[in-house]
């Protein structure tokens, strides 16, 4: 391992290695943190990778301690990755009153707007430094990488994956924010970190992403529970995307699962399937 990580805790977890990692980030200006499962197959040969981005008030804790990845991610020997959902430190600026901006809150956008724009440079940071990080310390296979996530991070997942499709074979989501220019978190965070002229919202918003042409060859794998709140607040607008990939041709799988939440109760019972659809795909 380089000098340029440090490692914070180690636990041994399903015959592999559950680790908390911290290191000076150039691109947000700032110390960051992530989580790293080993499965035990790295031991043997470089492995596959996914990588988990997170909802809004989240660290790189929630999934790695909540969702029960490791087990399955363990037994289809896949390597996996859970950065922090923003900037952090007492030099970042924050929105104090808030949990849906600024610290907590980085949208996986790269903000052009003052403040923000001094450390808030999340979509950089998962696309470019993060991998090169992970493929300089860990035994991966870069050419087989997926993405997933939930909710702030699920759409996440779906603009990285849908932006880079030479990087990420597969992509998958959790109850994602799936039209955010269309959503009351989104409009905040967009206008906030992007400014007001929403044209440059689109290239952030993956319904508007598949609207102007972009694709991933695998169908993206979306789960939502039907007793989730925010979906009830039009927050989350999952029809909105898959209507917008069933117009443009984009194989899309959106399963409505009666009586879930938004909570890791709901993440927890489908990461099995999750963890398969991206294992089809990269092993
Ligand atoms: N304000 C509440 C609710 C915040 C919340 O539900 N966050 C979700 C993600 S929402 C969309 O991005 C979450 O993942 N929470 C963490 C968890 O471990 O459940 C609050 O502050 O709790």
């Amino acid at each position: 391992m380089s000098d340029a990580l440090t490692v914070i805790n180690q636990y041994a977890c399903f015959n592999g290695t559950v680790g908390f990692y911290r290191h000076a980030s150039q691109v947000c200006n700032c110390e960051m943190r992530f989580a790293v499962f080993v499965p035990p197959q790295a031991k043997q040969a470089s492995v596959p990778v996914l990588y988990y981005l997170s909802g809004l008030t989240c660290t790189e804790e929630n999934f790695t301690t909540k969702a029960g990845a490791q087990r399955y991610a363990a037994e289809y020997g896949l390597m996996l990755v859970a950065p922090d959902t923003s900037p952090r430190g007492e030099d970042v600026p924050d929105a104090e009153d808030a949990w849906d901006f600024g610290k907590g809150a980085g949208f996986y956008v790269d903000a052009t707007e003052s403040p923000w724009n001094q450390h808030y440079h999340m979509y950089s940071y998962v696309v470019d430094e993060l991998p090169t990080l992970i493929h300089a310390n860990f035994p991966v296979q870069p050419d087989r990488t997926g993405i997933f996530g939930h909710s702030m991070g699920g759409h996440g997942a779906l603009i990285c994956g849908l932006k880079h499709p030479d990087r990420y074979r597969s992509i998958s989501a959790f109850a994602p924010i799936s039209a955010p220019s269309q959503c009351q978190w989104g409009q905040k965070a967009f206008s906030g970190y992007l400014g007001t002229d929403r044209a440059a919202w689109q290239d952030y918003d993956a319904t508007e992403l598949i609207k102007r042409g972009a694709r991933i060859e695998r169908a993206i794998l979306i789960d939502q529970g039907t007793e989730d709140t925010f979906l009830a607040q039009q927050q989350l607008l999952p029809e909105v995307f898959a209507a917008a990939c069933e117009q443009a041709g984009q194989p899309v799988t959106l399963r409505m699962q009666p009586g879930y939440d938004h909570s890791y109760y709901f993440i927890a019972t489908f990461i099995g399937d999750h963890i398969q659809h991206h294992a089809a795909a990269l092993t």
